[in-house]
């Protein structure tokens, strides 16, 4: 067991694209998506203590305080009972990213409690017999294991490397509203929307025009269900299409987050600029692709 804290930053999960491909028996949908990781996110940092507690601080901390059922906890308690493990950490959650906002906050957070937790309990030489539990925790639970890009296929634990050779910056944007993950999938099943076939990905992707071309092509299926349950979506949608530079837009995961493309920074914090003009409540980030 280590005697020191250990963090880990829970990074921000943006599907470039989401492809809805069937639906299995127990009613979770089987997607195709190309997923890449924020050079920014939550904090997450544990500390040996006797029993298990959580605290929670941040920009959106105060959205998570009333819940008791926090990932991070299911997490820490998962570890506990297939290792049997008696001691407690003490694990502080900076809370930075929005919650229920389609860029995976919750699983980031699931993903590096198990990872941080693993040290701190000296569990590093049993990673092999806790493959299963990321999955456990939620369909993005194991993609934000990997944490950096990935085609991610199944119900999300399939994982694909996928090299983007040139640097990606983005602007992400929230207007401020919850979307639940269950009610958009239900809505799309209750719709009887059609599959979708899943397009090939390379392995490789060299330039901004090949990536456009492909996620023009992709698209996301749940964006049309998020739109019509949070017509603010299109607006911010609309918003980032105007902005100049933006190569590429589109939702991420249910919502309500979206992103947009552009080819450097500056064109980034630009489009900040101006998307921050008269909309004071969205959330609005630029970040990098790690
Ligand atoms: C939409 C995505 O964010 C895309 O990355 C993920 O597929 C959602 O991942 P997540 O939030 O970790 O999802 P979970 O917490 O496992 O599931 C929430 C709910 O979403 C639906 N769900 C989720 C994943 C999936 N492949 N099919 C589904 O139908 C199920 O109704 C489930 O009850
Ligand atoms: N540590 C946590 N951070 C955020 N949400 C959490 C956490 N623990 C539990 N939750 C709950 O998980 C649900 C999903 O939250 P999250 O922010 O991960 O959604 P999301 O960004 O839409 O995720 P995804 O893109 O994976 O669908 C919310 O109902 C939230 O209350």
């Amino acid at each position: 067991m280590a005697n020191k804290s250990v963090s880990r930053i829970a990074r921000a999960k943006i599907n470039l694209d989401l492809v809805i491909t069937g639906q299995r028996a127990d009613g979770y949908h089987l997607l195709d998506s190309l997923v890449v990781f924020a050079d920014f996110g939550d904090q997450i940092t544990v500390s040996p203590a006797e029993k298990l507690s959580l605290t929670i601080s941040g920009p959106f901390g105060r959205g998570l305080l009333r819940q008791s059922d926090n990932l991070v906890l299911r997490s820490a308690q998962l570890l506990r009972d297939r290792f049997d493990i008696r001691v407690g950490a003490q694990i502080e959650l900076i809370k930075n990213l929005p919650i229920s906002s389609g860029i995976g906050g919750g699983s980031a957070d699931a993903a590096a409690a198990l990872k941080a937790l693993t040290e701190l309990w000296g569990l590093c030489d049993k990673i092999p017999e806790m493959s299963d539990l990321p999955l456990l925790l939620g369909a993005d639970v194991p993609v934000c294991m990997a944490s950096e890009t990935r085609r991610m296929s199944g119900i999300g634990e399939v994982l694909t490397p996928v090299s983007l050779k040139k640097n990606l910056y983005m602007l992400l944007v929230n207007p401020g509203v919850s979307v639940s993950t269950a009610a958009i999938f239900q809505a799309r099943a209750k719709r009887q929307a059609p599959f979708s076939k899943p397009l090939n990905i390379p392995p490789e992707i060299d330039d901004l025009a090949q990536l456009r071309h492909l996620l023009v092509a992709r698209g996301n299926d749940l964006q049309r269900e998020a739109c019509l349950v949070e017509p603010v979506i299109s607006e911010v949608l609309n918003h980032l299409y105007a902005t100049e530079g933006c190569i590429y837009s589109a939702m991420s995961g249910s919502g309500a987050t979206c992103f947009a493309i552009y080819e450097t920074c500056e064109a980034a914090r630009t489009a900040e600029g101006e998307i921050s003009q008269g909309t004071q409540s969205w959330w609005v980030q630029v970040m990098q692709v790690i």
